[in-house]
């Protein structure tokens, strides 16, 4: 039998007012895999995730498009896939429930086991993710965790519904270095021991280039670079690829000013037609007014959308 996967296809998300803020996205990820996606704040990664798990924010409609998992497909945006749990950016606990019995219920949904064993889980799944002292955390109410404990509360109700496919949006943001490393191979453990295919969305590549086996680069609403990411991160062939991968500090360099790109990326509404990122690049040339339509995430070959990196390509 051929691997299970998730399959994202041709995604559309306007607002109420009528400005497209996705136009076609795809992307897919395989049992055991981590597809990692990254851009600026803005680039639409939380809303690509949001509309595959059919909860596209208040004010926004996914016009078209499906998610597939297995044979399962459903019309993205508008209902939940079949095993897919999502750990939310800022996740929202429920504040009257004492995190042990929302945990152990939500286990109970998805395992058909007894209370105690039930909460035997729910203590597991909390000791996996290094809250301190678990057993009394079982106890807590969300208000009496810290950010970076709530963080890792919701991931632990996410695995706790047992998904094959987890979508993560900046789960380990609120966390210090030693915790987010933490949780990354937790995560990676979750991929390599029972094949979960992770999604995982962040601004920062390098974060992303620490758990994900191919990478998507957003900019302005598209994918204009992807590629397994020792080759994307290698040899970047998109300005944009290449402006992140510059901006990061250097390690054992501490005297190097973080770099940042400058300009900001265009608001949905205003994007120009062409190449979204021509008005940032720094060697923009003929024919980046060109219409183009962004890569299809599909395909995990190492591809970028700018066309002078084609032409460049085509002529060497
Ligand atoms: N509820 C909403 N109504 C209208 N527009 C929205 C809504 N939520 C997000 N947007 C717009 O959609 C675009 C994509 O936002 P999204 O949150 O997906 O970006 P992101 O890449 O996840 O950024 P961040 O890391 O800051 O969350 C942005 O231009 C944003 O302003």
């Amino acid at each position: 039998m051929a691997a299970s996967r998730l399959e994202v296809e041709s995604v559309e998300v306007v607002t109420a007012g009528g400005v497209r803020i996705l136009d076609g996205l795809s992307f897919r990820v395989g049992e055991g895999q981590a597809l990692g996606i990254v851009g600026e704040s803005g680039s639409g990664k939380s809303m690509a995730l949001r509309a595959t798990m059919g909860l596209p924010p208040h004010g926004t409609t996914a016009t078209s498009g499906t998610v597939t998992v297995g044979d399962q497909r459903v019309s993205a945006g508008q209902s939940t896939p079949p095993g897919v749990a999502m750990v939310f950016q800022d996740p929202a606990l429920d504040p009257t429930m004492r995190l042990g019995t929302y945990l152990a219920e939500t286990v109970g949904r998805h395992r058909r086991i007894s209370v105690a064993a039930a909460r035997e889980r729910a203590l597991e799944l909390l000791t996996d993710m290094h809250l301190p002292e678990p057993r009394l955390r079982m106890r807590a109410f969300p208000h009496q965790l810290s950010g970076g404990q709530r963080q890792r509360a919701a991931i632990a109700l996410a695995l706790a519904t047992d998904p094959r496919y987890l979508l993560c949006d900046e789960p380990t943001t609120a966390l210090d270095v030693t915790l987010q490393a933490r949780i990354l191979a937790l995560l990676k453990a979750r991929q390599a021991a029972d094949g979960l295919g992770l999604v995982f969305v962040s601004h920062d590549i390098a974060v992303v280039s620490q758990i994900a086996d191919v990478v998507a680069v957003m900019y302005a609403g598209r994918i204009v670079e992807i590629g397994p990411t020792a080759a994307l991160i290698g040899s970047p062939r998109h300005p944009y690829t290449q402006a992140l991968i510059a901006a990061l500090p250097d390690v054992g360099r501490p005297s190097r000013r973080f770099r940042s790109i400058a300009g900001t990326p265009p608001d949905p509404g205003e994007f120009p037609a062409g190449c979204r990122f021509q008005a940032r690049c720094g060697h923009p040339g003929t024919g980046c007014e060109q219409p183009l339509s962004g890569l299809d995430g599909r395909d995990h070959r190492h591809r970028s959308d700018c066309l002078h990196e084609h032409l460049m390509e085509s002529t060497s």
